[in-house]
């Protein structure tokens, strides 16, 4: 592609703030579609690709909490015994998705379908499936257990497939959720993914690597370019124009057509606050001089609720926690990855299970009556939720299940010296998929090196209390149904002892957390009804800007939100392509 003249007097045609998920889709596909046009991708963190911390999926979770991760603690969560939770969100090339656990699924065709019938023309999911499809490369393994046709793309930068090796803790899940009355679903990206069934994960089979959005970049054009280690504090606005942006060395660089914003749903509202557009109160407290009116910047943010039971494994089966303790053990797998041999280094995957709760627990009566006490029926984007959640043929499950390999609980592996310490796990998580809390992220002052006070009001409504509290009951249920039960030898987390709803309650609330997937926060509604941007991802009140990335989602949709952030970013594209042709 002809560079067009890119990187003279730091100036280039688009300018998308955040190199990670959305970021790198976006500027592939732009530079693709736009060929004359220069594009900047800025991002806060190195580039990564050389950091096995990275590649090795089998290493997914060591940059959690080091110089790679933003690491954004939310306010004391009172209805959580007053804990706060980490976020993790990768401050490195390909962002969060440089960091994640890998899991690659879709939601169900209500959902997507919801997110237009919430005001936003074509995003429903005729156009979001096919945009979905497009970033995916599935890959077949000769003589293993496989995936059905329909609901995977081929040909897309983003490699996915199933495990490899599932080991016996794993494999006893299907059919221990069939046993609890779930059928096997081998087509569940189709969107319709009630039942049971292993998902892909994001791998390159051929080496046995992560897949993230950093495979774009071999798409790309030569007019697309990257600058690492560079922070934007704003926007710069001309009036109500978008003209580039400043870092936070106070370095500018011009926008000729537009500002993007990419820096996810936990940072996106940052910048916008920091530019002065948002809420009149959050900036005065601030100090910021306040540009645009738009009370809904930092709201509506949405996220699932996560809680699991652990249980031990029976000494004969090899798990992933023997890679925590025996350092001689680990050098070997490590080396047996690294000469691509058969490693527990290799393991992506789970096996699932998405339900109604009806299917869960038979009587659902009682969530059904809190639904519509914690529903707040004067939000469009709640009254959606609720009516999803009641309608039993809506396709969308309430709950999810995941069968985890190693201990994964809140409290942390056991610390060596204790009596848990040496031992492997399994854990058996459960997601809850439409919690009604609507929390908030703001600005905590001007400064840009100050991280946001987040505040996900987790379990706060009746509803997700006790969505929750049945969730973490169904996983005991679980572990204790055949064929299950013959891969473990004893309960960890809670422990036999927890048994009332008392207890199990009191457990909730001292070990429910994220299930990683904050949303909503620069939301695609109508403005009227708390939206910041409009259907073309444009911010309200403000020419040559947008936000692409997680932040836009109205509704949250009962799958990781990974895939659906890719979509919205090859959507995006093909938006902003169609304007600039
Ligand atoms: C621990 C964890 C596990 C997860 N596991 C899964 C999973 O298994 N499956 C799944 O589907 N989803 C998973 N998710 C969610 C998913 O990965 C994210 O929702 C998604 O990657 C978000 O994409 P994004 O483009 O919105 O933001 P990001 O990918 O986070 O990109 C934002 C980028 O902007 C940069 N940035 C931010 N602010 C600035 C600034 N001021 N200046 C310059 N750059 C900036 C950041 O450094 C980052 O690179 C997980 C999330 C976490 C945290």
């Amino acid at each position: 592609a002809d560079a067009g003249g890119c990187q003279s007097n730091n100036s280039f045609d688009f300018v998308i703030v955040g190199g990670g998920t959305a970021g790198l889709t976006l500027g592939t596909r732009l530079s693709q579609h736009l060929p004359k046009d220069c594009i900047l991708v800025i991002e806060a963190g190195p580039d990564g690709r050389n950091d096995q911390r990275i590649y090795v999926p089998g290493l997914r979770g060591s940059t959690f909490g080091g110089s790679l991760d933003w690491l954004l603690p939310t306010v004391p969560q009172l209805a959580a015994s007053k804990r706060t939770i980490n976020h993790n969100r990768g401050k490195v090339l390909g962002g969060t998705s440089a960091l994640n656990l890998l899991v690659w699924n879709r939601a169900t065709v209500k959902e997507y379908n919801a997110w237009e019938e919430l005001g936003n023309p074509g995003w429903n999911w005729k156009n979001m499936y096919p945009a979905m499809l497009k970033v995916e490369n599935f890959q077949r393994q000769a003589g293993k257990a496989q995936y059905g046709r329909e609901g995977v793309g081929f040909g897309g930068p983003i490699n996915i497939g199933l495990i490899e090796n599932p080991p016996p803790h794993l494999t006893t899940g299907i059919p221990t959720l069939k046993n609890l009355g779930l059928r096997e679903n081998l087509e569940s990206l189709n969107g319709d993914n009630i039942g049971t069934m292993y998902q892909p994960a994001m791998q390159r089979y051929s080496n046995h690597t992560r897949a993230y959005s950093v495979d774009y970049l071999p798409r790309a054009g030569n007019n697309l370019i990257i600058k690492y280690n560079a922070t934007v504090h704003k926007v710069k606005l001309v009036r109500n124009r978008a003209t580039g942006i400043v870092l936070t060395n106070g370095e500018e660089i011009k926008a000729k057509k537009e500002v993007i914003l990419s820096g996810g749903s936990l940072l996106s509202p940052k910048i916008l606050e920091l530019s002065g557009i948002g809420q009149k109160g959050v900036l005065e407290k601030a100090g910021i001089k306040q540009v645009v009116h738009l009370p809904g910047v930092g709201e509506n943010l949405q996220d699932h609720l996560r809680i699991q039971t652990t249980y031990e494994l029976k000494p004969e089966i090899l798990g992933l926690d023997i890679l925590k303790y025996n350092t001689t053990r680990a050098a070997i797998e490590l080396d047996l990855w690294k000469r691509g041999q058969t490693s527990l280094y290799q393991y992506a995957g789970s096996a699932y299970g998405f339900m109604k709760w009806k299917q869960a627990m038979g009587d659902d009566s009682k969530l059904r009556t809190l639904a519509k006490e914690s529903a707040d029926m004067s939000n469009p984007v709640d009254r959606k939720k609720l009516s999803i959640l009641l309608d039993d043929k809506s396709g969308a499950p309430d709950l999810e299940v995941v069968f985890g390999d190693g201990y994964i609980g809140t409290r942390g592996y056991p610390a060596n010296g204790t009596a848990g310490y040496g031992k492997q796990y399994v854990s058996l998580l459960a997601g809850v998929m439409h919690p009604f809390a609507r929390g908030s992220v703001h600005i905590n002052g001007s400064d840009p090196a100050t991280k946001p006070l987040i505040d996900p009001r987790y379990i706060s409504t009746p509803y997700d209390l006790e969505a929750t509290k049945q969730a973490v009951m169904f996983t005991r249920k679980m572990a204790n149904t055949a064929p299950y039960p013959d891969v473990w030898v004893k309960e960890y987390d809670p422990g036999s002892a927890v048994q009332t709803d008392a207890q199990w309650e009191k457990y909730v609330r001292d070990n429910v957390f994220t299930f990683y997937h904050p949303l909503g926060t620069c939301a695609m509604l109508p403005k009227k009804h708390g939206g910041v941007v409009d259907p073309h991802l444009k911010v309200y009140g403000v020419e040559g800007l947008r936000v692409v990335d997680a932040s836009v989602i109205p509704m949250i949709v009962s799958a990781h939100i990974q895939t659906a952030v890719y979509g919205i970013a090859e959507r995006a594209a093909e938006i902003i392509a169609a304007k600039y042709h």
